[in-house]
């Protein structure tokens, strides 16, 4: 496998491509981070996510590409979810930017012609879990020290509608009305009952399993599986595309009101506070 660095600014962002035409991205913050001074837990920032975007929107591009494995070098952690502190004392000019970010990647991901399969390493709360989501197929590492879900409602934040239209369709309504509403994270075994994941390896063989789930998936025609995937993601994509500007108005909306900037405080200080 060629190792080939297509970080654009911070260097973080790198592909693997291999005899298979599969490419990785690892979701590595490492060095970004230790240059930025941000915590190591790949939390999806705004510069971040625009690296991610021109990653993804040139692999779109390269038709020799055909799947794509995401993934973490984080040993514990696939994603912290949303970088908080861009959303935290912020201007509102700065949350609209984050959130178009969000959205962009989440359209490109969730829409994208590549076979995706998340191999997740670690927890993904959050962000993380819908990154996960966007991906065709999810591998986590069987750990129960690991979760994953959707628990806004824990921070004090909603899930805005895209996040919950991308849960309903991954696991059923039921299950995703009681995983929003009580902000759960599932450790992995639970997270495989609901089909949140589709399967759980050892955290040793995460990878590996992910590449050779993605060899069976290459084996399928490309027209074939792209217009299926398109026909059963389409509405959702387009619910979002056709309303963009005011879910970014809504989010700045939100974000900025003096009580939910309290609540992202108290949950930031809570993080901090467990480590000590
Ligand atoms: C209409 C309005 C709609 C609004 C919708 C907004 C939707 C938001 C979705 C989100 O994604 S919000 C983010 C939610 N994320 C979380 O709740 C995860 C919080 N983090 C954790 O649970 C843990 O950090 C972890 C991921 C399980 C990793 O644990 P570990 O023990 O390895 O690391 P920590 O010691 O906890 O963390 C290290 C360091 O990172 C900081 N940090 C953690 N997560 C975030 C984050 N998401 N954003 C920014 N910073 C984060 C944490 O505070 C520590 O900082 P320091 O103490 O080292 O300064």
């Amino acid at each position: 496998m060629n190792y080939i660095n297509a970080g654009d600014r911070s260097g973080c962002l790198s592909f693997l491509s291999g005899i298979t035409n599969l490419s990785l991205i690892q979701c590595d913050l490492s060095c970004f981070l230790a240059q930025q001074s941000l915590p190591p837990v790949n939390s999806l920032s705004l510069e971040f996510l625009t690296d991610v975007c021109i990653a993804l929107e040139k692999l779109e591009m390269d038709k020799s590409c055909r799947g794509l494995v995401v993934t973490s070098s984080q040993p514990k952690v696939f994603s912290a979810g949303l970088d908080i502190l861009d959303m935290y004392g912020k201007s509102p000019e700065h949350c609209a930017e984050f959130w178009k970010a969000v959205q962009e990647m989440w359209l490109k991901f969730y829409g994208s012609n590549m076979i995706t399969i998340a191999a997740v390493n670690g927890s993904s709360p959050a962000g993380g879990c819908l990154l996960s989501m966007t991906c065709d197929y999810r591998i986590m590492a069987d750990n129960p020290r690991y979760s994953i879900g959707l628990n806004e409602t824990k921070l004090g934040i909603v899930a805005p509608f895209w996040f919950k239209d991308t849960m309903v369709n991954t696991v059923g309504h039921r299950a995703t009305e009681m995983a929003l509403q009580l902000g759960l994270l599932y450790s992995p075994a639970e997270a495989l009952k609901i089909g949140l994941v589709d399967q759980l390896v050892h955290e040793d063989q995460v990878l590996t399993t992910a590449t050779e789930t993605m060899t069976k998936w290459l084996a399928i025609p490309d027209h074939a599986r792209q217009l299926t995937k398109s026909m059963m993601r389409k509405p959702t994509i387009d619910k979002l595309a056709a309303n963009r500007e005011a879910d970014v108005n809504n989010f700045v909306k939100f974000i900025t009101k003096d009580s939910i900037q309290k609540s992202l405080g108290m949950y930031l200080e809570m993080l901090k506070r467990r480590k000590a």
